[in-house]
């Protein structure tokens, strides 16, 4: 059984107007990436697997559950949705009650949740601000507040929309290090995501979405590799790859180590040569 199963699912706000046509693709664990340009249907597409809104056609299924059978509440034990913006999601005023919300929604003791709630602000590196008001910290902590307060409730799936937007070069780190801790433990990690620099460093597959239908769907190297076709979508591969093709390389490659890699032999094969 998948653990998530998107069969031939359409969805319109607005009768006759669709937003996403026949969409089909099956997930399990690891890493994954929704990508596509404004408007294609990714939030739309995120907030239908997590049970917010229920498909016009097709189905979706959860760990066996199809999503018009249930709620969003009683998803939220196996899927956490961060929100873009975090002001969306925050409303406790005290870090620590906020992250301790979701574990004691879903049924957990005092103790449990607040011990889950002080790992998962360690995870993000605030553990410190705990007694604060989230409206005190900047945007980019507020945000892995919003994070944090997914990861205590320790869901199979976690979903994290534009989860590098306000971060800088330190925040953008810690985010890749927890989906690679996530993916280590077993989890499956969704991001919908403009930052393709992000995508070719942390995730494994790319889900490419054009006016609100599937596209590509593959190996994040094979997806960015089909540059004509992303490109008919107004998407470009990340900065490296693109880098890496003024050199010369003729594959892809996803992310900066990779590059220095390829550049570290290359010169090493140059200087054996002369
Ligand atoms: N609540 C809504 N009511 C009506 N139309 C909506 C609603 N939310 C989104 N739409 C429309 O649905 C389409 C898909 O929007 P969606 O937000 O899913 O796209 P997206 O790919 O996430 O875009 P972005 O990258 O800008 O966030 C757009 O045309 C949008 O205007």
């Amino acid at each position: 059984m998948n653990l998530i199963e998107v069969d031939n699912v359409s969805f319109a706000y607005t009768e006759g107007i669709p937003v996403l046509k026949n969409v089909t693709f099956s997930l399990n664990n690891g890493s994954v990436a929704i990508i596509g340009q404004n408007g294609s249907g990714k939030t739309t597409l995120v907030k239908l697997l997590k049970a917010l809104l229920k498909p016009i056609s097709g189905d979706i299924f959860i760990n066996g559950i199809n999503t018009k059978e249930t709620t969003a509440a009683k998803l939220a034990r196996t899927v956490g949705l961060v929100f873009q913006n975090p002001n969306d999601q925050i409303f406790k005023n005290k870090v620590l009650d906020e992250v301790m919300f979701g574990p004691l929604n879903i049924g957990q003791s005092m103790e449990e949740a607040r011990e889950n709630a002080i790992k998962a602000l360690e995870t993000v590196s605030l553990v410190d601000k705990k007694e604060e008001n989230p409206y005190d910290l900047s945007l980019s902590e507020r945000k892995l507040v919003s994070i944090a307060s997914i990861l205590s409730m320790d869901t199979d799936i976690v979903i994290l929309d534009e989860p590098t937007i306000a971060q800088d070069y330190l925040g953008k780190a810690k985010i890749r290090s927890i989906v690679h801790e996530l993916v280590q433990r077993g989890k499956l990690v969704i991001t919908i995501t403009h930052d393709m620099d992000f995508v070719g460093e942390c995730f494994q597959r790319v889900i490419v979405l054009s006016e609100g239908q599937l596209l590509l769907d593959g190996p994040a190297r094979e997806v960015f590799s089909k540059e004509d076709v992303l490109r008919s979508a107004n998407l470009e591969p990340p900065y490296v790859a693109q880098l890496s093709k003024t050199t010369g390389y003729q594959g892809v490659l996803l992310s900066v180590e990779e590059f220095v890699a390829y550049y570290r032999s290359a010169m090493e094969d140059w200087e054996r040569r002369s």
